[in-house]
């Protein structure tokens, strides 16, 4: 099956910039993934998104959505792409269903009528169930000055699906909610996903929204530095794995840690046992002081993304000290 987004060796140096903001980039995204596109300030993030959204030029390689370029067709390409931003862009002094009439008017989905019942019932039956699904169908026809932040995202949730597109990107989506909302949105999210059978491409600074990824794309300074599943990418960067374990008699569980070949520190409720090797259930079947705590740590998507990240900025400084030596 052909991908849905296919980024091919895509290169944009802005006017006056001194290095490429993204340098020679290739990745695809294929029907339904969850993709999501992580890395620093600067990395190029918003540079590459805007270009994949048909908003700003490339200079060099190819990208194509649905099949289509971006460039040499970025009508179709609207056409399947839905757009949310990292801020607002809703009219407060309308109410959610005139958001959504005066989006689809303006955008050619649907002919403007001055009131909702004379809109299609294409239309009506569109917002509404998305209302539905989104858990705001009461608030249709109130003014959006009214909704909380979160419910604001929602609104503009609706009117990114209206025309059913084929990819959904999530520029910072949750930039500005609280905890409550951000759980909310991915939830309503996770639905979206379901039941539109939409492929998410998200750029986000809260790297636990991108563990339930299919893939996670890490860049770094333009370029492409690691790319696979959550998981792999744990495995491939060696993450620490432990245990924290703990007892009442600390001195005989010290004594048969101190036992097996494994690392392991003193922490203020007892010890970390750091377990590369060994499996956490081999390791326990080893013990026989009766344990008062247990805790087997996962190693998280933001740790292996800080790994990545100080290592490439290592090996950007070396880069730097041995082109002034030579
Ligand atoms: N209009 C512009 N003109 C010149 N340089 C730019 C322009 N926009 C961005 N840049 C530079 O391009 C590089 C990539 O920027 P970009 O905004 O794509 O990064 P980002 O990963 O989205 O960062 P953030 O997480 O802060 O949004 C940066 O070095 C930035 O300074």
């Amino acid at each position: 099956m052909e991908p849905v987004i296919k980024v091919d060796r895509l290169v944009k140096r802005y006017h006056k910039g001194e290095e490429n903001a993204v340098d020679d980039i290739s990745f695809e995204v294929n029907a339904g993934e969850f993709f999501a596109f992580l890395g620093p300030n600067g990395a190029g993030k918003t540079t590459t998104i805007s270009i994949l959204t048909t908003i700003l030029s490339k200079t060099e390689g190819t990208v194509t959505i649905v099949g289509h370029d971006v460039e040499r067709e970025a009508k179709q390409v609207r056409e399947c792409i839905g757009i949310l931003f990292q801020n607002h862009s809703v009219d407060l002094e309308l109410t959610f269903e005139e958001n959504i009439r005066l989006h689809v008017s303006l955008y050619g989905i649907y002919g403007y009528r001055p009131f909702y019942r004379l809109m299609p019932t294409e239309y009506k039956q569109r917002i509404e169930s998305l209302a539905e699904m989104m858990g705001i169908h009461d608030s249709l026809f109130k003014k959006l000055k009214t909704f909380s932040g979160g419910m604001k995202r929602k609104v503009e949730i609706v009117r990114s699906l209206m025309h059913q597109p084929r990819v959904l990107f999530l520029d910072e989506p949750t930039q500005g909610l609280d905890a409550s909302s951000r759980r909310s949105f991915w939830e309503h999210m996770q639905k979206v996903r379901r039941e539109e059978n939409v492929t998410l491409f998200l750029t986000t600074h809260y790297l636990a929204e991108a563990e339930d990824a299919d893939t996670v794309c890490m860049i770094h300074r333009g370029k492409i530095a690691m790319s696979g599943s959550p998981n792999e990418m744990k495995r491939i960067l060696m993450l620490e794995r432990s245990m924290e374990l703990d007892a009442d008699d600390r001195c005989a569980l010290k004594s048969e840690l101190s036992e097996f070949k494994v690392e392991f520190m003193e922490i203020s409720n007892g010890f970390k046992v750091k377990y590369q090797q060994q499996t956490p259930q081999l390791l326990l079947s080893q013990i026989n002081t009766p344990l008062t705590k247990l805790n087997v740590m996962q190693p998280t998507l933001e740790e292996a993304y800080m790994h990545l990240m100080v290592r490439k900025d290592k090996e950007g400084e070396q880069n730097v000290d041995s082109g002034k030596g030579a």
